[in-house]
């Protein structure tokens, strides 16, 4: 497939016993059924952290400051003859505004802790990220 590469963002919301929020897309879409970090794909003219600001607003509902979110990694996959060149940028942070809820029609939402996220069906690109994120999930439990 040849495309431009996608850029896609997504956050970890780590809460002060170290369990991050998951999301799991909803059925029909690709990738139905499985477990992400919150986020998506950026506007024309956003930055990545003004991209999550702003996906973060609009499934979840809450306020993230930008100055708060914190690189973690990223994943990246090549194209081939049935996808697409993509890059996933994972943030993280610990501090927001307000309560999560979801707000995206069949959509789930989730805490979990470092091995049940590990557990989690998850996209291909979100599995690498969720490896990386997990050793910092154990620093915030200790
Ligand atoms: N998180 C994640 N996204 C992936 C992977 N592989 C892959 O093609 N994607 C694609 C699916 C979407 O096109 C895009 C993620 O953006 P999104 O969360 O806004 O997707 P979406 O389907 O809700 O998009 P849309 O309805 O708003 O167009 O990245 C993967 O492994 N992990």
């Amino acid at each position: 497939m040849k495309s431009v590469l996608l850029p896609v963002v997504a956050l970890a919301m780590i809460d002060s016993v170290g369990r991050v929020l998951m999301q799991q897309r909803p059925q029909a879409k690709e990738h139905g059924g499985l477990w992400e970090f919150p986020g998506g794909k950026p506007e024309s003219g956003e930055g990545p952290r003004t991209a999550l600001v702003r996906e973060i607003a609009e499934e979840l509902g809450v306020v993230v400051d930008p100055s708060q979110m914190f690189e973690i990694t990223f994943a990246s996959q090549e194209s081939g003859p049935d996808q697409r060149a993509i890059v996933l940028l994972l943030y993280g942070c610990r501090n927001w505004e307000g309560e999560p809820q979801c707000l995206e029609p069949g959509a789930r939402i989730a805490w979990v802790d470092r091995a049940a996220m590990l557990a989690l069906p998850m996209p291909p690109l979100d599995v690498p990220l969720a490896r990386a994120l997990a050793p910092i999930l154990d620093s915030v439990m200790k």
